[in-house]
C-alpha cells in the first residue's frame, strides 16, 4: 500500500465539489495513493474510514494484500479521529474471493507459515476493533471474504450475490477460529449445515439466517452503511466498546493461545497430498469455467 497522508487541502476540497455526493461533500483525508490495492479515506468531519478492496480480479487475499490490510486496519485503530470503519470492494460484483488459492496451492513452507500468520494477524485486529466496523458488501464474498464480513459489527449486501464458507467445496476444512465466527454470528444448528454442506448462502438466505444484517440495492451499499453508522455512533462508545470487547474477547483469546499450534496444523494439513490435489482440481476449475 502506497500511505501518503493528504490532508484536507484545496486538491481534495475540489474532488469534493466534483462527486456530489454526501460521502464525498465533506473534506477526506485520502490514506492511500493511487495504485495502491487499497483505498483508505478517513472523513474527518463524520469520523468515517472507509477502506476499499482494489486488487483485481477478485480481491483474493494474498500474503502481501493480508499484510496491507494489516497496516491499513492499525492506521484507523490509531486515528483518534475515525469512529467508524465500513469495508467494501472497488471491483465490480466482488467483495472478496476469499483466501488466494495459490498461496496454499503448492507453497514455499516459509511463506505459507508467514501468510497464515498474517491471515490469523488480521483477523484478530478486525475482530477486536475498537472503533464500530460495517462491511458494505457489494459482490460475491465467500470464505475469507465471508470471515472478513461476519468479523464486522453489522453487514449491508446487495443482492445477487454469495456469501459463506465454501471451503468443504474445496474439499479443505474451516479453520475453528473461522467456525467460531459463523457460530458466534448465525448459531450452531447454521453453522454445522452450512459449514459441512460449504454452503454459499444468496443473499436473501443470508439475511434469513441472519449471516447479513440488511440487504439494500446495490447502489446504496456505501450510503446505506454511513447512514447505519450514525445510529452506532449515538450510543456512548465506551459502553459500546467494552460490551463488544466482553462478548468477542473469548473468540480472540482462544486462538491468541493456539496461534502457533494453528500454525503448525495448517502447514501440515494444507501440504497433504490429498489436499493438495483437491485445491489443484479446484483451482483448475476456476480456470476452466469461462471455458
Ligand atoms: C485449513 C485450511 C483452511 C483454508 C481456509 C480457506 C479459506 C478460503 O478463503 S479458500 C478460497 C475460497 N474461495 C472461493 O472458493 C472463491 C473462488 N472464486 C469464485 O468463486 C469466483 O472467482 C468469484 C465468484 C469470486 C468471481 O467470479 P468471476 O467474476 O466469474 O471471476 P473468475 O471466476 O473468472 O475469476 C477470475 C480469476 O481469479 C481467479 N480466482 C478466483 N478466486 C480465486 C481465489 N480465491 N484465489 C486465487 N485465484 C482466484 C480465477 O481462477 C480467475 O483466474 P484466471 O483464470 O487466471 O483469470
Amino acid at each position: 500500500m502506497r500511505i501518503g497522508i493528504v490532508t484536507s487541502g484545496l486538491g481534495i476540497a475540489r474532488q469534493c465539489l466534483r462527486k456530489n455526493t454526501s460521502v464525498y461533500r465533506t473534506c477526506r483525508r485520502q490514506v492511500t495513493g493511487s495504485g495502491s490495492p487499497l483505498d483508505l479515506n478517513v472523513d474527518s468531519k463524520t469520523g468515517i474510514a472507509v477502506l476499499s478492496m482494489n486488487k483485481p480480479p477478485v480481491n483474493s487475499l494474498n500474503l502481501e494484500f493480508l499484510t496491507e490490510l494489516n497496516i491499513a486496519l492499525e492506521k484507523v485503530e490509531n486515528d483518534k479521529q475515525c469512529k467508524g470503519l465500513i469495508i467494501t470492494s472497488s471491483i465490480p460484483k466482488i467483495f472478496s474471493a476469499g483466501l488466494d488459492i495459490t498461496e496454499m496451492y503448492q507453497p514455499d513452507i516459509d511463506r505459507l507459515e508467514e501468510f497464515w500468520r498474517t491471515l490469523q494477524d488480521m483477523w484478530i485486529k478486525l475482530y477486536g476493533m475498537n472503533c464500530v466496523t460495517i462491511a458494505a458488501i457489494n459482490g460475491h464474498s465467500p470464505a475469507g471474504g465471508c470471515l472478513m464480513s461476519m468479523s464486522c459489527d453489522y453487514r449491508i449486501m446487495a443482492p445477487n450475490y454469495t456469501i459463506g464458507l465454501n471451503e468443504t467445496q474445496l474439499g479443505i476444512v474451516a479453520p475453528f477460529w473461522f467456525a467460531d465466527v459463523m457460530l458466534n454470528t448465525v448459531g450452531f444448528r447454521q453453522t454445522e449445515m452450512a459449514l459441512q454442506l460449504g454452503t454459499l448462502f444468496k443473499t436473501e438466505e443470508a439475511l434469513n439466517i441472519g449471516l447479513i444484517d440488511k440487504v439494500v440495492p446495490q447502489e446504496e451499499v456505501l450510503s446505506a452503511a454511513q447512514q447505519e453508522m450514525q445510529r452506532w455512533f449515538k450510543i456512548p462508545g465506551f459502553a459500546r466498546q467494552l460490551s463488544k470487547t466482553e462478548l468477542r474477547r473469548p473468540t480472540i483469546e482462544k486462538l491468541l493461545k493456539k496461534k502457533e499450534e494453528d500454525i503448525g496444523y495448517f502447514r501440515d494439513y494444507i501440504t497433504k497430498d490429498a489436499i493438495q490435489k483437491s485445491l489443484g482440481m479446484y483451482l483448475e476449475s476456476l480456470k476452466n469455467r469461462r471455458k
